[in-house]
């Protein structure tokens, strides 16, 4: 796997103006080479602004939806149409609004419908697996999205917590996660790699500490990314096998000397 790229922008809005326009331009390049498209969503503040702004753009008008699939690398257990849910917010941003069949958004199951968390990580394991190529586990992503916590969480993958280093469950449920909803879903560590291109989208000054982490392992190769790394910072070890983009604003970036690089 190649090794991030960091990639900075001014301020908020010029990324995601600028992110939700390679976002859409990035599936019309999947969808060009593919029948089928999986795309894994994620929550947080740039989650669904990324969905909010390119919902503005008219490029969304020439992709046939039909052929996308949408996932998510977490969900809050919480109940169907919460707030709190990372799938609602994707809905009330974007996907609500587009023209693509209900069976192609793979909702993490919710509270009303499961008893237990651990349950919907078994749901959402098996429907993974149904859209798995033969003989695999969990469908190859052509584009994940992820945000990142200011303790550099991604997913529901947290710091100093056993589920970062799980390497053969596809799916799990976390309890007492530091951040709130208690208690969540999230794909693996494996999952999550196997994107033909992971973006990072990271904005404020809150993400600089550990975005200062995830440059400093960004020299290390992806065989040599030791447990400490994966424990003081989960998004060190999310790399895409393809690419794996970091796309910061200035206040995220700080003093960070990035290097200079085309879009
Ligand atoms: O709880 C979560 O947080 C992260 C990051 O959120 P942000 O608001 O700090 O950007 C998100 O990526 C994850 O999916 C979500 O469940």
């Amino acid at each position: 796997m190649p090794k991030p790229r960091f990639i900075s922008f001014p301020d908020q809005k010029t990324l995601a103006d600028e992110l939700a326009a390679h976002f859409l331009s990035a599936l019309q390049q999947d969808l060009s080479d593919n029948e089928l498209v999986h795309v894994s969503l994620t929550g947080g503040t740039m989650g669904s602004k990324i969905l909010e702004t390119a919902g503005e753009l008219r490029a969304l008008k020439d992709i046939d939806w039909s052929r996308v699939h949408f996932w998510w690398s977490d969900e809050r257990f919480v109940p169907t149409g919460h707030e709190d849910r990372n799938s609602q917010q994707a809905a009330d941003a974007l996907l609500a609004s587009l023209d693509i069949p209900a069976e192609n958004l793979h909702v993490i199951g919710a509270s009303d419908q499961f008893d237990t968390a651990e349950k919907a990580a078994e749901a959402y394991r098996q429907e993974l697996k149904k859209f798995a190529p033969t003989g695999a586990e969990y469908p190859t992503f052509g584009l994940s999205l992820l945000g990142m916590g200011p303790d550099g969480h991604i997913a529901s993958l947290f710091p100093h917590r056993p589920e970062i280093h799980e390497e053969k469950a596809i799916t799990l449920a976390v309890h007492d996660s530091p951040k709130p909803p208690p208690h969540r879903v999230t794909l693996t560590r494996p999952v999550i790699c196997n994107s033909q291109q992971i973006w990072f989208m990271v904005s404020g000054e809150d993400k600089n500490a550990p975005l200062t982490r995830v440059m400093q392992a960004s020299s290390v190769k992806d065989e040599e990314l030791s447990a400490d790394i994966l424990t003081e910072t989960p998004a060190a070890g999310a790399r895409g096998l393809e690419k794996t983009i970091i796309w910061a604003d200035a206040a995220a970036q700080g003093n960070l000397k990035f290097s200079a690089e085309a879009r």
